[in-house]
This record gives C-alpha cells, sequence and structure tokens, in this order.
C-alpha cells in the first residue's frame, strides 16, 4: 500500500487539528449570491470571502466546483478565494471532473499548478488522467459512484466479469495509485455501494457528496468514506445559501434573532450550517 502523498497528509493534518471532515462547497452561484454584493468588483470572490471568513474554522478543505467560475471574472474570483483559503491554512479540492486525450488533459492539469487537488472523469482511461495522476504532491480524485439519480444508468452496467462498472472504476484507480495521491468520489446517496467500495479499496480516501440538498446519508458517508481517518464530506448549498430564508425573511420586515446587518445574515448563518455538519458529522468518527 502507497503512503498517502503530501496532499493527503496535509489533508490529514487538517482533519486532526480541526476536527473535522467537511469539505465545504463553494458553489457561488450567480444567481443566489445576496443582492448586496452584486455591485461588488468581483460579487463571487465577495461572497466566498465572506462565506470563508465565516466557515474556516470547520472546513477540512473547500471545494469550489468549476462550472460556478467559467468565465473571466470568475477564474478571477476563483484565483482570490484560493488564495484566501490557503491564507486560512485550508486546503482547496477543484471540482473539475476533467479528462481527455493525454495532449489535452496536460493543459487541464495546468490546473493543479494552483490548486490542491481536482475531481477527474474516468471515462476516457489511464493516460487521460495521467497529467494528473503524475504531479505528485496533488490529489486526484477519480469519479466512481456519483450522487446524481442517473448514476447507474452507465456506472451500475454489469461487465462480463459480473462486476459492475464503478466497481472496475474503482479497481483501477487502486491500481493508478502508485503515488498515494488518489481518492475516489463516490455519492452518499448511494450507501450500500459506499459500503460495498470501502471493503474493495480500504486505502483509498473518498470525497462524498450528496449530504444536504441532495438529502444523502450522512452516518455511512462518514463511516465507508474515511480512509485510515482521512476522507471528505461535502456539502454546498447546504452551507453557503443556508441563510437564504433568513434573508427573505428580514427583507420581508420579519423581526428575529438573526435580523440584522443583513451583509452578515447570510455569512453568519453558513457558518452555523457548517458547525452544524462538522457536529453532526463528528458523532459518527470512531
Ligand atoms: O457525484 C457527485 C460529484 C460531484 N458533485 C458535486 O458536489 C457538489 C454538491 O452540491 P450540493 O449543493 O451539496 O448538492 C456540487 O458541486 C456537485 O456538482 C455531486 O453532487 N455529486
Amino acid at each position: 500500500m502507497p503512503e498517502f502523498n503530501a496532499f493527503f497528509e496535509r489533508l490529514r493534518e487538517r482533519i486532526d487539528s480541526r476536527d473535522t471532515v467537511v469539505s465545504v462547497g463553494l458553489d457561488a452561484d450567480i444567481g443566489r449570491i445576496p443582492e448586496q454584493l452584486l455591485d461588488k468588483d468581483l460579487p463571487r470572490w465577495a461572497f466566498n470571502r465572506r462565506i470563508i471568513d465565516a466557515t474556516h474554522e470547520y472546513a477540512a478543505c473547500y471545494k469550489p466546483n468549476a462550472a460556478f467560475y467559467e468565465d473571466a471574472d470568475g477564474w478571477r474570483s476563483l484565483r482570490e478565494t484560493v488564495a484566501y483559503a490557503h491564507g486560512k491554512g485550508v486546503p482547496v479540492l477543484l471540482d473539475a471532473k476533467r479528462g481527455d486525450i493525454g495532449n489535452t488533459a496536460r493543459k487541464y492539469a495546468e490546473l493543479l499548478e494552483h490548486v490542491d487537488a481536482i475531481t477527474a472523469n474516468p471515462y476516457m482511461g489511464r493516460d487521460s488522467l495521467e497529467p494528473f495522476l503524475s504531479k505528485p504532491d496533488k490529489g486526484v480524485f477519480v469519479l466512481c459512484r456519483t450522487s446524481n439519480p442517473g448514476s447507474a444508468d452507465l456506472q451500475d452496467l454489469e461487465l462480463d466479469s459480473g462486476e459492475p462498472l464503478y466497481r472496475r472504476v474503482a479497481a483501477l484507480a487502486d491500481l493508478w495509485n502508485e503515488r498515494g495521491n488518489v481518492g475516489l468520489v463516490v455519492g452518499a446517496t448511494a450507501p450500500d455501494e459506499l459500503e460495498e467500495l470501502r471493503e474493495a479499496v480500504p486505502d483509498l480516501p473518498f470525497l462524498v457528496p450528496g449530504v444536504g440538498a441532495q438529502g444523502g446519508d450522512a452516518e455511512a458517508a462518514v463511516e465507508h468514506g474515511l480512509a485510515d481517518g482521512v476522507g471528505l464530506v461535502n456539502s454546498s448549498r447546504g452551507i453557503i445559501f443556508a441563510g437564504e430564508d433568513r434573508e427573505a425573511h428580514s427583507a420581508s420586515g420579519g423581526r428575529s434573532a438573526e435580523s440584522g446587518d443583513p451583509e452578515e445574515t447570510f455569512a453568519k448563518a453558513s457558518g452555523q450550517a457548517a458547525k452544524r455538519l462538522r457536529d453532526r458529522l463528528n458523532q459518527y468518527r470512531g
């Protein structure tokens, strides 16, 4: 079994020192960012900065999804966000789900110059992931059994050997883990598969999305997501947009303990949501 590489050791350090396996998903959807931030130069960065201030204590890592940043201002916002998260000592995992022929993958892998880890799509096979895998200090989370309703369409297909495709992906990812830098993405909405995969590849840390807004199984996520104590359970909308109801309440003139500066309402709510998730997940950690 390869030792964890530098990324996974840093992640372990963060998990142990802050006692958290929460990945805070920074899916800075411009359509949901509080109105008072929309006139800022880079609203997504302004939003993320406030979210990071409120949540970093509870974050083992931040996981921006590239889909929310793929335009000129988006990349600038992402760069600022990554630098700020690093300034708080929190690793950043870019959920980019890349994978292409080698020459193109080599360019995609340059994304890893800016972040600590990335998600990758194994559909095109080993050579399409090699440029990511060959970066010894970074982490690569390979999509295996995803959390969406359609995941079974391809991932559950039975191969001639009788195993489902997602099991073959896990076995391949285990082979590709020559540098101790590989993890798997396995959704919390598939608790049976989480358990089965943990048995199949005991040494690979999982990134487990799908708790929170997708209603996945938080207990199974923790029980099976961690390898030697290392792994991540992600919530994005459930944390960063936790304040939406309260903002609506304040905006409509409602009086509550949360009424006050609207600029801070959403950030405070995100901090509380991150803490709640941290505490809940910690109940299930050994
Ligand atoms: O199987 C997968 C792989 C990736 N994701 C991503 O994680 C977050 C989940 O967001 P929530 O708001 O917590 O539902 C999002 O970026 C997805 O693209 C996933 O959900 N499932």
